[in-house]
């Protein structure tokens, strides 16, 4: 069905780790990297809470628990990629930090027809494909937050990248891990951060003008319109220096003011107060 076996994930931030946890549970061998000792330290625990979370909750079995915890390997060393099918990156948003990632992927994965693939939410997919010598490898696959519990991916094939590598992802996507995969041109944003953006950053700038609390805002969404969670909730979710930055990205992009990150959302990355990663944000978390 596919020739993916080998998957490296590089960051086990919220994203990489779920979508490392998506992988290795769909029966892959799964290699997740992080720059430090200590924050793979944290990102094991995060990946094998969740785990344990889908064990509990019936949605895996003991054994498959074993089995896929058996799957998974954790380095700090991105030079364990040569033998990697497949390398997804999921590490911060920031474009310059990602370009560095991609020139060293292409320098340590040795297999000719591997994809390097980024978990962006809204860096043009080309920047990364030219900082490699294998621009035609190179594609976007944007995962959903949760990783195991959202259904889509999207697929966003740089203008360098190959039929073939897209063909490829996107039987894994939908055939190997069981998403419903969309395809985007690769323009910032994408189809659902283009739509979604601006929706969060609209909601931001109604709380800061004092329209609403943010309460009301979020009830309003979640019970008006029944979406799972409300703007600031989601914002939370997501947090708050990726939606400033993803909106940076968008605003470069379009140069248009519904993508310019409100005062309130600067400060509050400025104050370190990026939702749920780090225990406040619109609200605050135990
Ligand atoms: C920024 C970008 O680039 C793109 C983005 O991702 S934008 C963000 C997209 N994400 C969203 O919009 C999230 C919207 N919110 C939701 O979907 C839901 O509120 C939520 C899934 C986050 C939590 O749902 P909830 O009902 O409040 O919580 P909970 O009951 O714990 O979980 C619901 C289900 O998901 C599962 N789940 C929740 N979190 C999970 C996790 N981290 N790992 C595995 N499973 C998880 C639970 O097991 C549960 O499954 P069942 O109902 O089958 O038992
Ligand atoms: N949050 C979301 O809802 C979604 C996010 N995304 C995208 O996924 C990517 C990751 O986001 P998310 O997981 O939420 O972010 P997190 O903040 O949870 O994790 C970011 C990861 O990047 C690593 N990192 C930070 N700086 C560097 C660096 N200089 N070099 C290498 N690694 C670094 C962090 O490691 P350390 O802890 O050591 O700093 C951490 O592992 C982003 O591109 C984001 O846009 C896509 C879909 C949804």
């Amino acid at each position: 069905m596919t020739d993916i076996e080998r998957v490296g994930v590089v960051g086990c931030g919220q994203m990489g780790a779920g979508i490392a946890e998506v992988c290795a549970r769909a029966g892959l061998d799964v290699k997740v990297a992080e720059t430090t000792g200590e924050a793979l330290e944290i990102g094991r625990t995060r990946l094998f809470n969740s785990l344990s979370k889908a064990a509990e909750r019936g949605k895996i079995s003991e054994e498959e628990l074993a089995d896929t915890q058996a799957r998974l390997t954790f380095t700090t060393d991105l030079g364990e990629f040569a033998d990697r099918d497949l390398v997804i990156e999921a590490v911060v948003e920031n474009e310059q930090v990602k370009t560095e990632i991609f020139q060293v992927l292409d320098q340590v994965v040795t297999r000719p027809d591997a994809i390097l693939a980024s978990n962006t939410s809204s860096i043009p997919l080309v920047k990364l494909a030219v900082a490699t010598s294998r621009p035609d490898h190179v594609i976007g696959i944007h995962f959903f937050n949760p990783a195991p519990v959202q259904k889509l991916v999207e697929l966003i094939p740089a203008l360098t990248t190959s039929e073939g590598t897209l063909s490829r992802a996107q039987v894994f996507t939908e055939k190997v891990l069981g998403k419903h995969a969309i395809r985007a041109q690769d323009r910032s944003g994408f189809v659902v951060n283009a739509l979604l953006i601006p929706y969060l950053l609209s909601a931001i700038r109604m709380f800061e003008s004092g329209i609403a609390s943010r309460e009301d805002i979020d009830n309003g969404m979640e019970m008006g319109c029944a979406h799972p969670m409300g703007p600031l909730k989601l914002s939370d979710l997501i947090g708050l220096d990726t939606v400033a930055s993803v909106a940076y990205s968008m605003y470069e992009e379009y140069k248009e003011p519904l993508y310019a990150a409100p005062p309130l959302l600067q400060r509050m990355v400025d104050a370190g107060r990026l939702g749920r990663k780090t225990g406040s944000g619109f609200y605050t978390y135990d």
